[in-house]
């Protein structure tokens, strides 16, 4: 497991490109046969990428979860962005496809990932927070998520927001997780950018093509930083961040929430024109 140590309100202003990507961004989370794990700060979220191929892959514990097995005191939401695959939690299978979630409850012993194809593996994206109790994992197909029409074409926003752990489909402790879609010629996410102090947010961009690049835009309204960004690599946004971003073409992603509430939306809105 990787461990990435972010930077506060008041250091990032004073920091390079290549700083706040060692604070914020994880490395490239899928390799073929492994699962890389990272854990931040940003409010004890671990993030991950499980790509298995023939072999199965088995969620591991770590030392600092300090834990006998890694959902002991957490839940985890995972999305699959690859091809057909399934994940067994404590005995019982769930057949995951493309963009399909699972929500796997704490005090879930054994949790398995496995490849329909090896030649087409899934590739399991994990965010995990720490729980306060027992609830249900429960699988959620694409199809089942709430979605939401955001955007226009004019404004280059126009995208589909598919929320599948969040209140009414998933009963998580803190964690709100779910993809954003943007449509072929839109470009802009979170388009106007928003904060919320009560929650941080981990972006992870996706079906994005090779020499194609989402600029994220991170830090307060009035101080605002660009980190150009590849596919499959995740960033934490804490607190007081803005996180947004222009693709040079469309693109998807997952986003995940964790902290104070789970009201998907209440946010605090910023005019694109107040950013600085
Ligand atoms: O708090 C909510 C999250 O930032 C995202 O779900 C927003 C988003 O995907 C979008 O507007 O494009
Ligand atoms: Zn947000």
């Amino acid at each position: 497991m990787d461990f990435m140590f972010s930077a506060d309100i008041r250091s990032y202003k004073n920091m390079r490109n290549d700083e706040l990507r060692e604070a914020f961004v994880t490395a490239p989370l899928f390799t073929a046969g492994e699962i890389n794990l990272t854990y931040t700060d940003v409010d004890r979220g671990v993030v991950g990428g499980i790509m298995p191929t023939s072999a199965s892959i088995k969620l591991p514990t770590h030392k600092e979860l300090a834990a006998d097995y890694f959902c002991q005191r957490r839940e985890a939401g995972v999305i699959n962005i690859g091809g057909e695959g399934s994940i067994t939690v404590d005995g019982e299978t769930f057949t995951m496809s493309n963009q399909d979630s699972l929500y796997i409850a704490k005090e879930s012993k054994e949790v398995e990932f496995f490849s329909t194809d090896a030649a087409n593996p899934a590739k399991f994206y994990l965010v995990s927070y720490p729980a306060h109790r027992v609830t249900k994992t429960v699988h959620v197909p694409k199809s089942a998520a709430h979605s939401v029409d955001l955007g226009s074409q004019a404004t280059s926003n126009e995208r589909t927001i598919y929320q599948s752990i969040r209140p009414g489909i998933v009963d998580s402790c803190q964690l709100v997780m779910g993809i954003t879609q943007l449509k072929e010629g839109s470009v802009w996410n979170t388009k106007p950018p928003h904060t919320h102090f009560r929650r941080t947010e981990i972006y992870m961009y996706f079906d994005l093509p090779e020499d194609e690049k989402v600029f994220h835009l991170m830090g307060e309204p009035s101080e605002v930083r660009t980190l150009p960004l590849d596919k499959e690599v995740a960033i934490a946004s804490p607190s007081w961040s803005i996180h947004s971003g222009v693709g040079t073409t469309n693109y998807t992603f997952v986003w995940a929430m964790g902290g104070e509430n789970q009201e998907f939306d209440d946010m605090d809105h910023i005019k694109v024109s107040a950013l600085r």
